[in-house]
C-alpha cells in the first residue's frame, strides 16, 4: 500500500500471558512497551489500542500499569482505549472521565445500545478533552456477532451509521477538521459493510479489527487503497502473541505486517 494515507496500522495492546500471575502480566506489558518505544517515530501512523479488559483483570495493579503505559506514550501515539463502555448519562460521564481525564487516552470504543444521547455525550466529551486527535468508535459490525435472536442488532448497521453521522453533523456543524473524531467499528471480515456506499459516503473513521489472529482476509488492506474513509487496522496477537514471544519475533511480525501498508 503506497498511496492511501487514510489506511493506518494500529498496534493492539492485549497483554495475555499463559501464566496468570501478576509478574508475568507485568513482563508482558513491558515487552509491548519495548516495541512501542522502538516504533515511536518509525511508524507512518502512531496509533495504539490497549484492550482495557486485560488490565482490569488484574484489578488496581493492572490499572496502574495501564496508567503507566498511557503516560509513557501519550505524546507519541494516538491511544484508543478499547473499553466498549456506555450507560445512562450520569454513569457514562463517569466512564468518560475515566478514559479522557484519569487515564488520559485519546479515543474510546462505545456501545450504541444506550442510544443517541450517549453517543453525542461521548463525542462532545472527547472533543472537549482531546480536540481533533480524539476518536470515538461506536460498535457497528463487530468481528464476532450473533447468528441467532440478537442478530437484529447488527443487521441494522445502516441505522447505526445514520445516527453517528447525524450526531456528528449536529455537534460539529460541518467543521471538517473534527470529521474523523466520530467513527464506527466495522470488522475486516464484514466486507459487504466495509466497502458499502453507505460507509464511503459517511466520512466516518473506521476501526477495523479482525485481520491476523481472527483470520479476516489480508487482501482487505490492499482493497482499501481507494477507500475514502480513514480506516485503522489494529493488530494484537499477530504482532505480540499476548506478550510471550521474544521481542525479536514481535519486531519481525511487525515488519512483515508493515509491508501491507
Ligand atoms: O469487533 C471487534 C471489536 C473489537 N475487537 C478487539 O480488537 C482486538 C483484536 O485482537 P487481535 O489479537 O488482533 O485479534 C481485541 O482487543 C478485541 O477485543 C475485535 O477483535 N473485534
Amino acid at each position: 500500500m503506497k498511496n492511501n494515507h487514510n489506511v493506518k496500522l494500529c498496534l493492539g495492546v492485549d497483554p495475555n500471558p499463559t501464566n496468570k500471575d501478576f509478574e508475568s502480566f507485568r513482563e508482558s506489558v513491558y515487552k509491548h512497551m519495548e516495541i512501542l518505544e522502538f516504533c515511536s517515530g518509525n511508524l507512518k501512523d502512531s496509533i495504539m489500542k490497549p484492550q482495557l479488559a486485560f488490565f482490569l483483570s488484574y484489578g488496581s495493579k493492572g490499572l496502574l500499569l495501564l496508567e503507566e503505559l498511557v503516560a509513557r506514550f501519550q505524546k507519541q501515539y494516538t491511544i484508543i482505549l478499547d473499553a466498549k463502555f456506555n450507560d445512562i448519562s450520569t454513569s457514562l460521564k463517569a466512564y468518560l472521565d475515566f478514559v479522557f481525564h484519569s487515564i488520559g487516552a485519546h479515543g474510546i470504543t462505545i456501545s450504541p445500545f444506550l442510544g443517541e444521547k450517549s453517543i453525542q455525550m461521548s463525542i462532545e466529551e472527547c472533543a472537549k478533552h482531546v480536540g481533533k486527535k480524539g476518536r470515538v468508535y461506536v460498535l457497528c459490525a463487530t468481528s464476532e456477532s450473533s447468528t441467532n435472536h440478537l442478530s437484529f442488532i447488527q443487521d441494522n448497521w445502516k441505522k447505526t451509521l445514520l445516527a453517528c453521522c447525524e450526531i456528528r453533523n449536529e455537534v460539529f456543524q460541518g467543521e471538517t477538521s473534527f470529521q474523523k473524531l466520530t467513527g464506527v467499528v466495522v470488522a475486516a471480515n464484514r466486507e459487504n459493510i466495509l466497502f458499502s456506499n453507505e460507509i464511503k459516503e459517511s466520512h466516518l473513521s473506521i476501526l477495523s479489527p479482525g485481520i491476523g489472529a481472527q483470520n479476516a482476509d489480508w487482501n482487505v488492506i490492499q482493497k482499501c487503497k481507494n477507500h475514502p474513509n480513514e480506516i485503522i487496522f489494529p493488530f494484537s496477537r499477530a504482532i505480540f502473541s499476548g506478550g510471550e514471544i521474544p521481542i525479536e519475533q514481535m519486531n519481525e511480525n511487525l515488519i512483515n505486517i508493515q509491508k501491507y501498508f
